[in-house]
């Protein structure tokens, strides 16, 4: 048994020297600058991501200060660090993009639309959902955003009036929640009815983010945790159980939709199953992991941004009194409730919103594609089909030639670029380009319109016990996360606005 083990022991030395000295001196990308190490094996991201916690993107931006803009982070893959080079890995269909299975496998979403590989077939699975969030089905939504936002503001009169500490983190994360939540599945989630909001909104989220890395490197972990007992995982990781507990609920919601069970508020789900989906995309588990990815996607990136444009509005007076001052001319009294194209024609609004997106990123994961059917050339290198490459949206957003003094707030630099005729919203990349872009693209920018109008109209802000460490991007769970927790913010409401 010994003798047969040290055989297996040595045959598994051999292969991984044969492999390693493939991927140096053989393999397609040989010629690609990085370190040795990054190239001969994927043990480097798994050090910097899995044992050191989210920390490869800090790495990459290392390696891109020492071998230039185009750098070999792993055996067969590439990043590229130039904003002019970004269309062209985040590509229209008519060039045809493709996701590595081997990368999104991490969030165990399989046969959704988010995961899918094939470019044929992802533009099979997302024509369904699209037209659920275009522009004008977005426009549709307002009321459905305003009653939300209405439960919002009545957690913050009462605030006011007992002076109490509100954690606005968990009230933007319930009020996301509670949208998409209604809009997709037509159920009613109801954690901007609980009392200081449903502090526990993220950590299903979190279970999945949080585990991303590790799930990328040993995926039949989430598989195996998906057979545990409910009860055991609850004690086991609270997230984990949280993750479970909302897949489960989804899956439910998606069986009784199949069945011809509709919801009263007349759900994405039916209307998607009323309009005759083909019987392909029918499945129960592939409709509940698309449900998964949409509401994954649809609560944390936008709350959380929502919770960097307040933080920098209510620090800087000037910025907060012109912001105010101009919602002033379509919002007569703090009441009022304008439609999203109204704030849209808002210039002031516009660069604050713009300004808010770049400092919140959305997400920091790298987003990697492949172009199966073309050499793309980036400088002295060719890229071979196939190749897996990715442009971090991190990058370009704090890119210092394109955003001077990138970290700090100033949204009079799309004022200023927009009168110079620049047009800085090329680079504004939050939401990714090309065929595989964000799908609630329309949705997000409608509630940080409507959101932060909202409130800079009707109420006074001070932070309570909230820092720029609360707020800081210290690691990449696919969305930034501080060194500790969640990005946090605590806030009081000082007075309501009287004119
Ligand atoms: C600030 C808010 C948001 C940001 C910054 C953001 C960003 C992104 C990015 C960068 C991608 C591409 C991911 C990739 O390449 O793997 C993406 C995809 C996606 N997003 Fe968003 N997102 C936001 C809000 C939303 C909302 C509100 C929804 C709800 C519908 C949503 C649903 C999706 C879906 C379903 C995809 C996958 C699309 C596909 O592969 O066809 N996102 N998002």
């Amino acid at each position: 048994m010994i003798i047969q083990m040290s055989y297996l022991f040595v045959a598994w030395l051999l292969y991984v020297a044969i492999q390693t000295i493939y991927r140096l001196y053989f393999h397609p990308l040989k010629k690609i600058p990085g370190p040795k190490l990054a190239a001969a094996s994927s043990a480097y991201e798994f050090y910097f991501n899995v044992i050191k916690g989210g920390k490869f993107i800090w790495e990459i931006e290392r390696l891109h200060e020492i071998y230039g803009p185009m750098i070999r982070i792993a055996p067969s893959e590439i990043h590229i660090k130039d904003p002019s080079y970004y269309e062209e890995i985040y590509a229209p269909y008519s060039r045809r993009r493709e996701k590595p299975e081997k990368f999104y496998r991490q969030f165990d979403v399989d046969g959704s639309a988010f995961v899918t590989v094939s470019a044929e077939l992802h533009r099979e699975r997302r024509a369904p959902l699209s037209k659920w969030f275009s522009k004008s089905a977005t426009t549709d939504m307002i009321p459905i955003i305003h009653k939300n936002l209405d439960k919002l503001c009545e957690h913050l009169h009462s605030a006011y009036k007992s002076h109490r500490v509100i954690k606005i983190d968990a009230g933007f994360a319930s009020l996301t929640s509670d949208i998409i939540n209604g809009y997709f599945l037509g159920h009613h989630s109801g954690n901007l009815d609980k009392e200081d909001f449903n502090e526990n909104v993220r950590d299903g989220i979190n279970g999945i983010l949080q585990n991303s890395h590790l799930f990328f490197f040993f995926p039949f972990i989430a598989k195996i945790i998906e057979i545990i007992p409910l009860s055991v995982l609850k004690w086991l990781n609270p997230f984990m159980h949280a993750l479970i507990a909302e897949k489960i609920r989804v899956h439910g919601h998606v069986v009784e939709a199949l069945s011809g069970k509709r919801t009263s508020e007349g759900s994405v789900l039916d209307s998607v199953l009323d309009k005759g989906l083909p019987e392909n995309l029918r499945g129960s588990r592939r409709l509940s992991n698309d449900a998964m990815s949409v509401l994954t996607a649809g609560t944390e990136t936008t709350a959380r941004a929502l919770v960097v444009g307040l933080y920098n509005i209510i620090q800087d007076t000037k910025i907060k009194d012109k912001l105010r001052d101009e919602l002033k001319t379509v919002m007569p009294t703090p009441q009022s409730r304008p439609t999203w194209d109204q704030l849209k024609q808002l210039p002031y609004l516009s660069a604050v919103i713009s300004e808010t997106m770049r400092l919140a990123i959305g997400v920091t994961m790298r987003c990697p594609r492949m172009a199966p059917s073309e050499t793309l050339v980036y400088g002295d290198y060719t890229i071979p089909p196939g190749t897996v490459m990715s442009q971090i949206n991190y990058f370009v957003l704090m890119d210092p030639t394109i955003f001077p003094n990138p970290h700090v707030f100033d949204p009079e630099r799309w004022i200023q670029a927009a009168s110079e005729g620049q047009h800085l919203e090329r680079y504004l990349v939050n939401f990714s380009k090309g065929s595989r872009n964000c799908l609630g693209l329309n949705l997000a920018n409608s509630e940080m319109y409507l959101t932060i109008a909202t409130l800079i109209r009707q109420f006074e802000f001070s932070l309570y016990q909230t820092t720029d460490k609360d707020m800081e991007f210290a690691r990449d769970f696919a969305v930034p996360y501080p060194e500790k927790g969640n990005s946090s913010m605590n806030i009081l409401v000082e007075g309501l606005v009287q004119e």
